[in-house]
């Protein structure tokens, strides 16, 4: 698809599902089997839904919002010194236009921080150059950024395993199905942070259309809206409009390939039309580095063979990353 062709259609709104999900943790079979068929239409669909119920703190949210506000506030300067180019772990602060996410498109009108997993320079894993593997970078000025920014990905990383028992569910397997693929993941919290559109330049995206490469997607986002799901029926953007509570959350293309392409990894985007800066924070949950994902195969239809060879986690991000960084 050509990105001439993504701006042609109109941008009606949403009719994405919301999911409550706090029945996952219920002592009745029943109820946590509910939450897993209302997840299996979801993903069977756009892969894109609301997530409420999840049981993470308000206070927590709103602190990790206003320290990503609080980051990008920094002088240039400051951040710059942050750069993600003085890490081997992909880890710190990303220009604005830092990335181009739609092949063809302009660099992306947004500025980034990321965060992962934190391991020292010691660890093995880090020794041997694994991908995403390494130290974070931290703001030295923000006295709250750090242990806030670690409560959220802790909080998070929980939510994440929790939502893959649902998916588990939703496929009909035993809930400890990914038990292993979710050891030790592989998780990164992005901070991002949209100036408004510049109306000289309406061709310009906060983020260029894009499937996500990863697992499953747990977006935070703030009240301004911005956010567009491709709807492949109609050919059209829907809005993905903020509801207040809830995480919007969508299966990347890992998860595609692991079901045979019968959940969804759905193209989407940014346009900040706000006329207001738009903060959000993705948190993409990723499993463990060295499982492997091969067709799971009871989603294979009758007749079907495996679209996909077998891959791991690792090798799966590192060829998607480099679609849009070049990597070290
Ligand atoms: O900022 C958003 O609402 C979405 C960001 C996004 O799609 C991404 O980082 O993959
Ligand atoms: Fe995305």
């Amino acid at each position: 698809m050509t990105p001439q062709s993504l701006t042609a259609k109109s941008v009606e709104t949403a009719s994405l599902p919301v999911i409550d999900v706090s029945a996952l943790s219920s002592a009745d079979p029943a109820k946590r089997a509910a939450v897993g068929a209302a997840l299996r239409a979801a993903c069977l669909d756009k892969g894109f839904f609301y997530c409420s119920g999840h049981g993470i703190p308000q206070g927590l949210i709103d602190a990790a919002f206003a320290e990503t506000r609080a980051l990008f506030d920094l002088p240039d300067a400051e951040k710059d010194s942050l750069d993600k180019s003085t890490s081997k772990a992909n880890r710190g602060y990303e220009t604005l236009g830092g990335q181009t996410l739609e092949a063809g498109a302009m660099p992306d009108r947004k500025e980034g921080y990321y965060i992962g997993v934190e391991l020292p320079e010691s660890d093995p894993r880090v020794q041997e150059g694994r991908f995403n593997r390494g130290p974070n970078i931290w703001p030295s000025d923000l006295a709250g950024f750090q242990p806030t920014m670690r409560a959220y990905f802790a909080a998070l990383t929980v939510l994440g395993e929790t939502l893959m028992r649902g998916i588990a569910l939703s496929l009909d397997l035993p809930e400890d199905t990914f038990k292993d693929y979710c050891q030790d993941p592989l998780a990164t919290l992005r901070l991002l942070h949209y100036p408004p559109a510049n109306p000289d330049a309406p061709e310009e995206r906060g983020a260029g259309a894009h499937t996500d490469f990863g697992g499953l997607t747990i977006l935070m986002q703030d009240d301004n809206g911005g956010l567009q799901v491709f709807d492949q029926a109609s050919e059209s953007w829907v809005h993905a409009n903020p509801i207040s509570g809830t995480f919007v959350c969508n299966l990347g293309d890992m998860i595609a390939r692991w079901t045979n392409d019968s959940y969804r990894s759905t193209l989407h985007r940014v346009m900040n039309t706000s006329g207001r800066e738009r903060y959000s924070i993705p948190f993409f949950y990723v499993g463990n580095p060295d499982y492997e994902v091969k067709c799971i195969p009871t989603c294979l239809k009758p007749g079907e063979t495996p679209k996909y060879d077998p891959i791991t986690v690792e090798e799966h991000l590192t060829s998607m990353y480099r679609k849009t960084y070049v990597i070290k």
